[in-house]
């Protein structure tokens, strides 16, 4: 785990000692693509993703449910996170950097600019004509692949109709805030505070969703939208990641009943199965964050996880 200082990799993690404990993620730099400013072609871009992450696991999510996966290529990091950052090294679930041969992802944030400083996330929406990164920040990169590839053969569907924006946005500020950051601010607090701060209000939220999920199938507008594909993959990796490693053990996602029921019906969408690998998930948050789990020990439950 670390970052880059103008270009040069740093093996650091995250500085919670100048904020009481508590873990602030950092803005995402690249944010193109957006705005009218998108070119969409066959076979221009590439996403670099990987299983273990909720945030490439939208862009996942969109890219199959938009039908793109022959016009978008993809490399998918492993699931080991060490000092040198998220890696292309052999394993599991790895697809290999064929676009800029790299074998760890720092070097593809220096291919598209030299002098970077800045943490090196996953996913990223990288323009091969270009050599650059267009967006690292998933929220937006959701939305350019919904409707971005629209004139040159994606699938149809509309995860962002402008008729259901504002209810839209307002279910996912939220959800952000409380269960998406709220398990990483659990996760990474350093202080008892900081930690009760988050796992509290998280929890206050899945109550809510619950109660508006017994009365709706998806959360807004009577069809599957984005806040949906936001809210999933955080659930998914809950029981069998946020709720021991992260210390989120009020409840399980299966205590929910109509939670639990969500997240199997998303799970067991055919073009989504194959976006889901809670193994690689588990094998990286419980052997990546030493200062949270020292032993790299991999919990062998829960007996019947939430996806496949
Ligand atoms: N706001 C970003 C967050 C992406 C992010 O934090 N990804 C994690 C993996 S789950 C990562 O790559 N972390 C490495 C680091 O923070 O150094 C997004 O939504 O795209």
């Amino acid at each position: 785990m670390g970052l880059l200082v103008d270009g040069v990799w740093h093996d650091r993690w995250y500085d919670t000692e100048s904020s009481g404990g508590r873990f602030i993620r950092a803005e995402s730099q690249y944010r193109g693509g957006l705005d009218g400013d998108f070119e969409a072609q066959p076979g221009r871009y590439h996403l670099y993703a990987g299983f273990a992450c909720p945030w490439a696991h939208r862009v996942l999510i969109m890219r199959a449910l938009k039908g793109l996966e022959g016009m978008v290529s993809v490399s998918m990091v492993n699931a080991h996170m060490g000092g040198l950052g998220w890696s292309f090294l052999p394993g599991e679930g790895v697809v290999p950097d064929a676009v800029n041969g790299a074998t760890h992802l720092h070097q593809v944030y220096v291919a598209g600019d030299p002098n970077y400083t800045g943490r090196v996330t996953i996913p990223i929406l990288w323009d091969k004509a270009e050599r650059r990164i267009v967006n690292n920040e998933s929220s937006e990169i959701i939305r350019i692949l919904n409707h971005g590839f629209d004139g040159i053969g994606a699938a149809p569907g509309d995860y962002y109709p402008a008729g259901l924006r504002a209810a839209i946005d307002e279910v996912n500020t939220r959800v952000y805030a409380t269960v998406n950051n709220g398990v990483y601010r659990a996760g990474f607090a350093t202080s008892q505070q900081a930690y009760e701060e988050a796992v509290l209000p998280l929890f206050e939220t899945l109550d809510w969703l619950d109660r508006r999920l017994a009365r709706n199938r998806w959360l807004v507008g009577g069809q599957l939208t984005e806040a949906d594909i936001r809210l999933f993959t955080t659930l998914v990796r809950f029981d069998a990641v946020y709720h021991g490693h992260f210390k989120c053990n009020l409840r399980r996602i299966a205590d929910y009943p109509h939670l639990a029921r969500f997240v199997r019906a998303l799970a067991g969408d055919p073009r989504i199965a194959p976006t889901i690998n809670l193994p690689h998930a588990k094998a990286h948050y419980y052997g990546s964050h030493p200062g949270i789990n020292p032993s790299g020990i991999v919990p062998v439950g829960p007996e019947r996880p939430l996806g496949p």
